[in-house]
């Protein structure tokens, strides 16, 4: 299949006034977002729909974007979630049996506007040493002042909540209702593939909007509760610190996920941190220290748990370490039926080392019943 090939310029504006330029691809206009990198080299799809990218513009590490076209069930979630999208090559043509567009159009179909032929080997390195930043890309404005302008108006990614903007607005279930067990999930931007890892497993879920309260989810009688990934900064996001806090005197098994991950670390008195890049990509290696066990993972977050806060806090275990970096990858309560991990074990995409998490937890819950 091939598109035509435009050829319009196109302009990227980084916070720190440094400038690149490229050409067009996809929706026409201007978007702003925190630029991140992700060094998997496949799977963009999964990625662009994936809600923990809201708010931000994906730099792919990949030299080739596309190639595969997508299908319209390659997703997780009802739509790009991406602001934007910076890449070196992406593919005019695609190859793939299945595939149900090509990258081009799925992109306009959803105003994404995306600028490649750009040294993106370049820009990973300046984003790696100068750190996060917000940007902006357009294919209407190459006068820089225009550029600023816009790019003044992008929030900070620091303090800011999204969860609630992008939750289901009614709550929903997955799964078989006479299945033996149930689960509350709380979505702050959930991925489809960590709901059907749970329902798989036999588990019938009811899926809350972020705003949820107790009272009603204890309503759906759970035997347990799911804490989602999810965009933006957990340290923003108190209303969701004391859902997972009033979750916890249920004395009810609980997972989280992520974004779930940093709300358990809250609720527990152990602060979060903005990370200097983040973690994004398909071949982070963790260490089991309960298992002594080494996983490759899917990881996508650009906020942590501080470490220090952890290790003064007697009654939270780390359990999983970053074998890179040494950051935080999971930790758990010492008497509670409650663990959680930053890295993503339903891993769309990537690999599947992690998915036993999903078993522990089921287990945990069957345990506990
Ligand atoms: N994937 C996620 O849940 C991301 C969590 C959080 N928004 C972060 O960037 O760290």
């Amino acid at each position: 299949m091939t598109a035509t090939r435009t050829n319009s310029p196109a302009w990227l504006l980084l916070q720190d006034g440094t400038c690149f330029a490229g050409t067009s691809f996809g929706a026409k206009g201007t978007a702003g977002g925190e630029i991140c990198f992700n060094t998997g080299m496949t799977g963009y799809q999964e990625v662009f729909t994936d809600p923990s990218y809201t708010g931000q513009v994906l730099i792919m590490n990949n030299a080739y974007t596309g190639n595969y076209g997508v299908k319209n069930d390659d997703v997780e979630s009802d739509s790009v979630k991406i602001s934007g999208l910076i890449c070196k090559n992406m593919a005019h043509r695609y190859s793939r049996m299945v595939a149900d567009d090509g990258l081009e159009s799925y992109l306009t179909r959803n105003n994404i506007v995306a600028i490649y032929d750009v040294d993106t080997r370049a820009l990973v390195q300046h984003i790696r040493s100068k750190g996060a930043m917000n940007c902006v890309i357009s294919t209407e404005h190459s006068e820089i002042e225009a550029l600023k302008a816009a790019l003044a108006n992008v929030p900070d990614m620091a303090g800011l909540e999204l969860s609630s903007q992008i939750s289901t607005k009614e709550p929903y279930h997955v799964g078989k209702a006479d299945a033996p067990i149930r689960i509350a999930v709380m979505d702050y931007g959930a991925k489809i593939n960590i709901l059907k890892c749970l329902a798989d497993r036999g588990a019938y879920l009811k899926v809350f909007p972020a705003k949820t309260g107790i009272e009603e989810l204890k309503a759906f009688e759970p035997h347990g509760y799911f804490i989602s990934n999810g965009p933006g900064d957990p340290a923003s996001m108190s209303y969701a610190v004391d859902t997972v806090k009033d979750i916890l005197a249920t004395e009810k098994p609980l997972f989280g996920i992520c974004l779930g991950h940093q709300l358990l670390a809250l609720a527990n008195g152990i602060p979060t941190f903005k990370m200097h890049h983040g973690h994004r990509g398909l071949n982070h290696p963790v260490k089991n220290l309960v298992t002594g066990r080494s996983e490759i993972t899917t990881q996508n977050h650009g906020f942590g748990v501080d470490p220090e806060a952890i290790k003064k806090c007697d009654h939270v275990e780390i359990t999983h370490v970053n074998l890179n970096d040494g950051s935080i990858e999971g930790i758990r309560l010492k008497g509670k039926p409650a663990f959680s991990v930053q890295y993503h074990p339903e891993a769309t995409p990537g690999p599947h080392d992690s998915r036993y998490l999903f078993d522990d937890f089921l287990k945990m819950i069957e345990e506990s019943m």
